[in-house]
């Protein structure tokens, strides 16, 4: 209903705790399995007095949602991001009137066991896995799911294999075409899932994960690089021609620049053979995004991937 009485009205709105950081360690036995997550609640629906009048009869303390996340961690246990989200978000929608609409957003930091010196896997000693985090979003309104996984900080590196040329030049151009350049990338990354209804069977969402990360890795490393937007593409299409559960893929690739550095002054040749040097640059850097879809499908995972 649109009120007229007053100038200024309130738009989208959402609200919960962010960034729980919930570890579970499961102890039975004597080899440990850890589960470690930020997990981040948005709830919304019938909030407008808390807005414009200051009651709160329609709020659930964003303190009672850390505790839900951490007494859910307990009771039932983490068996993926998404598994966990969903409990999650079904939990609030449905238990809450009000709460029209939850959102639940989880990072998962993976660990690796500490190999011990007589070569035996570590039992309870772990150290934290240097690859990427892993990334889940799970938006539930009552009636349909969508999830979006993904992965941000892998960072890959092809030492060959990898061209630019044949670019448009103008007066302003003064990169030099390379048959031979470093290719370099953080990779981030999300992909949405088919599934949208609570009747149809669910994804295995670690095998999922996995074999998409696989994807991505294999694609980047199998691909004679023409250009980092060609490799990008390939890696989309990758997931999409193997992972039926995806309907689309968005990829958000920085050109880590690595720079062949001109030691001529010191006597020295660096012509790109054997132990050739370069200047690792930071910024700036190249950054190629784009969205790979199924045919057919609808873009729905926002083209910025910092707000997702
Ligand atoms: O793979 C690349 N794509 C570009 O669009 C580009 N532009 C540039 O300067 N270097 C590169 N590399």
């Amino acid at each position: 209903m649109t009120d007229t009485s007053r100038p200024a009205v309130l738009g989208q709105n959402q609200y919960g705790k962010a960034e729980n950081r919930v570890v579970r360690i499961t102890r039975n036995g004597a080899t440990h399995h850890i589960k470690d997550l930020n997990v981040s609640v948005a709830l919304s629906g019938d909030m407008e007095e808390v807005h414009y009048s200051g009651s709160n009869a329609n709020v659930l303390p964003t303190d009672t949602t850390k505790n839900t996340v951490f007494a859910f961690a307990k009771e039932h246990g983490i068996e993926s991001a998404e598994q966990f989200g969903i409990h999650l978000a079904r939990h609030f929608v449905t238990s809450q009137e009000p709460v029209h609409r939850a959102r639940i957003r989880v990072e998962e930091y993976a660990w690796e066991r500490i190999a011990t010196s007589d070569a035996h896997e570590g039992e309870h000693s772990f150290v934290r896995r240097g690859q990427e985090t892993r990334l889940a979003q799970v938006t539930y309104d009552g009636e349909r799911w969508e999830v979006v996984s993904g992965l941000k900080d892998l960072t890959v590196l092809n030492s060959t294999d990898s061209e630019f040329r044949g670019y448009v030049k103008d007066r302003y151009t003064t990169l030099q075409e390379t048959r031979g350049r470093v290719l370099a990338t953080s990779v981030a990354a999300r992909w949405r899932f088919h599934w949208t209804d609570d009747r149809q069977p669910m994804p295995d969402w670690e095998t999922s994960y996995e074999r998409t990360k696989q994807h991505l890795l294999q694609a980047f490393a199998e691909t004679y690089s023409l250009s980092l937007q060609q490799t990008m593409y390939r890696m989309g299409a990758r997931i999409i021609d193997h992972r039926d559960e995806i309907a689309e893929v968005r990829l958000s690739l920085p050109n880590r620049h690595h720079f062949q550095v001109d030691l001529e002054p010191f006597g020295l040749e660096n012509d790109g053979e054997d132990g050739a040097v370069y200047l690792a640059a930071d910024r700036p850097y190249g950054l190629i995004e784009a969205t790979i879809l199924r045919n057919g499908c609808e873009a729905l995972i926002p083209a910025d991937l910092t707000n997702l």
